[in-house]
């Protein structure tokens, strides 16, 4: 149940974070990165591991992959052995990142699921007149053909990628020039993600926050995140917002 209760009047937009709040995208992260470890002949990671690494954009998911089958999976090293490891990691980042973006087109959306009750809840945002934006840390070039190849693409007036500008979330940057494109004020213009780097984000431009329970919170209870309200499905906005 929802704990949120909004006058609709106070929304003029709403930005939708895409990964882990609009579509479960862990089986694309996980077939795109494993392919991706097999070209550089390095051992596979699991989707419990990889769930963790989601959120921080595509450069910070390769690196922590690597990171990860180089450590064989085992503690995270500290110190001295975290930088060294995090060097050799980062010594085949440009060969990694090539084959990750190989792979993730040619399957994109093909491994992932719209969540229950997202369509309903995108669909009550704009019967209320809200404009909508989605913006996500993956890039635009994944981000643009997901929304399309689950039907969700018609619901945005932009959707903008962790490459759109000049920082990712938990920069606030991102909403505020997603608020810009909106033509909506911060404090009218509702964010509604999955993690603390949504919230974060969202409370630094000054955005009133909602999150998904369901979604990737880098491993931690998305409960314990400062935010506005919790929800477990979109489809609580309906009543939950207005
Ligand atoms: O890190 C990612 O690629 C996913 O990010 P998102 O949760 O902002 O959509
Ligand atoms: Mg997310």
């Amino acid at each position: 149940m929802t704990s949120i209760s909004f006058d609709h009047a106070c929304f003029d937009a709403a930005i939708v974070d895409l990964d882990g709040t609009m579509v479960d995208t862990l089986g694309d992260f996980a077939v795109s990165l494993n392919h991706m470890l097999d070209d550089l002949s390095l051992p596979a990671v699991a989707p419990a591991a990889i769930e963790k690494m989601v959120g921080k954009g595509s450069e910070h998911l390769i690196l922590s992959a690597l990171a990860h089958v180089m450590s064989s999976g085992g503690a995270a090293p500290q110190g001295a052995d975290a930088q060294a490891l995090h060097t050799r990691a980062q010594a085949l980042f440009d060969r990694a990142w090539e084959r990750y973006q190989h792979h993730y087109l040619a399957i994109n959306g093909q491994h992932s699921a719209v969540y229950p009750g997202v369509v309903e809840g995108l669909k009550a945002l704009r019967s209320r007149g809200l404009r909508l934006a989605c913006l996500t840390n993956k890039p635009t070039s994944f981000a643009k053909p997901l929304l399309a190849a689950k039907g969700l693409d018609g619901f945005f007036d932009f959707a903008f990628g962790g490459d759109a500008f000049a920082r990712k979330k938990p920069d606030p940057l991102p909403l505020l020039k997603t608020c810009e494109a909106l033509g909506t004020a911060p404090a009218r213009t509702l964010m509604i993600g999955d993690s603390s780097n949504d919230a974060k984000a969202a409370r630094a431009a000054g955005c009133p926050v909602v999150l998904v329970t369901y979604g990737y919170n880098h491993g931690e209870p998305v409960r314990g995140v400062d935010a506005d309200g919790f929800l477990d499905s979109l489809a609580e906005l309906d009543r939950a917002v207005f």
